[in-house]
């Protein structure tokens, strides 16, 4: 952390009840050469991975339809939500974690993963930042149904889905995840289905 335009941060912690939810005060240096104070909040759950599997050969790609209280409290009729297979890193390395989120979500033991970026998910709020990777899938690395972890009460369900569909989806808002919409776009830019 180096920036001389901030000074004197001050964390109070407003709730550890799951993750960690803080309040920073600091001294802002505006353009104008005074100092001002503001406030954030500031969620900080760690960081996260994920990935769009893809199969060349079938032109499928692999989703998860999962529930999402917070897009349920916001516009998403049923709160079940289209998405890429992903996790919280916990103390992995990014590329462990979407191998082992990969078997307990969707049941494919994947050998080899490409990373493809690594942005913040939402930087206004959240520290959280989020690794994106691509990884073909095939029959044979099938070692469970996948469907998430009971011990956490995951309800996962598996779709595969041609990717043609896939696309049509994204068009027309049926996929309204960022980050499967940024996966998505990343296949169709470097043509990993055709
Ligand atoms: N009890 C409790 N459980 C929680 C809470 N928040 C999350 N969990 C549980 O913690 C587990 C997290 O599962 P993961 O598969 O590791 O994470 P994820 O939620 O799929 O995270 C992915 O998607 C997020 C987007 O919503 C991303 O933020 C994240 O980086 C990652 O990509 C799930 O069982 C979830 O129910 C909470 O406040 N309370
Ligand atoms: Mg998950």
């Amino acid at each position: 952390m180096d920036n001389n335009q901030i000074n004197n941060i001050e964390s109070t912690l407003l709730s550890d009840n799951y993750f960690f939810l803080k309040k920073y005060n600091f001294d802002y240096l505006m353009p104008n050469g005074k100092w001002v104070n503001q406030m954030r909040e500031v969620y900080d759950r760690g960081d996260g991975a994920g990935i769009l599997l893809y199969n060349k050969t079938k032109k499928t790609v692999i989703l998860i339809r999962q529930f999402r209280m917070p897009t349920y409290l916001n516009g998403n009729e049923d709160g079940f939500l289209l998405e890429i297979c992903a996790g919280l890193l916990d103390k992995d390395n990014p590329e462990a974690c979407i191998i082992r989120e990969t078997e307990e979500e969707v049941g494919y033991r994947l050998k080899s993963v490409k990373k493809v970026y690594e942005a913040y998910s939402s930087p206004g709020v959240m520290t959280e930042k989020m690794h994106f990777f691509v990884g073909e899938y095939t029959a044979a690395m099938k070692v469970s149904d996948g469907g998430g972890l009971d011990s956490e009460h995951e309800d996962i369900k598996v779709l595969e889905i041609p990717f043609k569909k896939a696309l049509s989806m994204l068009h027309n808002g049926e996929i309204v995840d960022t980050r499967t919409i940024v996966l998505i776009q990343y296949a169709i830019i470097h043509k990993l289905i055709e």
